[in-house]
């Protein structure tokens, strides 16, 4: 069995136990919520990291800021208008919080990308996207390299946002307002393993302060290498 598919919409193994398995856990655990819609498997976890922790990465991400940028490099000057960093993973200030988001969902860090830290100021989005990867892009090749399709993603806010920054899924009318030390987290996938296209989101404009958070995209394959 190949462990990346061919079929036209994704549809995998690998890809369906991942979801399988990841919502079991959080729907077992009793601090997440699960977002009431029936398309996509979305939930939350209030004060899943505490405030002092948000704050040493909120400094951690003014630090090492840059440009943000995105796979189809042609609309980045307006698609994707944030600052982000790398967030390294062996680091005692990041590791912590890197393993407890893989613990929270059960996969093996192994299967996680770098942490990625983002800043918004005001005015800055990210455009409505999917986190998943576009299988016919010519960018594909090297993503089944580095682990291949992309399953779930988990997000923090560290910080409460005056106004505006809220992150929306406009095909199924879910929109979140930054909190701090809320966690989202959605499987990109349908139950059956394919790409579920109600995951379009948005980082929404930031109207009044600065947003800062954190993005975890974990992938079907192996991101760390021996
Ligand atoms: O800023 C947000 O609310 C969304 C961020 C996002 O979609 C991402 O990092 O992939
Ligand atoms: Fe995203």
């Amino acid at each position: 069995m190949a462990l990346f598919a061919k079929k036209p919409n994704g549809a995998s193994p690998v890809r369906r136990l991942f979801g399988e398995t990841v919502s079991l856990r959080l729907a077992n655990n009793p601090a997440v919520k699960r977002a009431k819609v029936d398309t996509a498997h979305i939930y939350h976890y209030p004060d899943f990291l505490d405030a002092a922790t948000c704050t040493r990465l909120c400094k951690l991400i003014d630090a090492n800021r840059r440009r943000s940028t995105v796979l189809a490099a042609e609309t980045v000057q307006e698609f994707r208008t944030s600052e982000s960093c790398d967030m390294d993973r062996w680091s005692p200030e990041v590791r912590p919080t890197d393993e407890a988001i893989a613990d929270l969902l059960g996969i093996d860090p192994v299967h996680g990308e770098t942490m990625q830290g983002q800043r918004y100021a005001v005015g800055q989005h990210f455009r409505a996207h999917f986190d998943y990867f576009n299988e016919k892009q010519p960018y594909w090749p090297k993503m089944i390299e580095t682990g291949g399709q992309r399953t779930w993603t988990a997000m923090i806010y560290l910080n409460t946002v005056e106004e505006g920054g809220a992150t929306w899924f406009p095909q199924i009318g879910i929109k979140v307002a930054p909190k701090r030390g809320l966690l989202l987290a959605w499987n990109n996938m349908n139950p059956d393993g394919s790409r579920n296209d109600q995951t379009l989101h948005e980082g929404m404009p930031v109207v009044k302060g600065t947003k800062y958070i954190v993005t975890k995209w974990f992938r079907e394959g192996n991101w760390i290498r021996e």
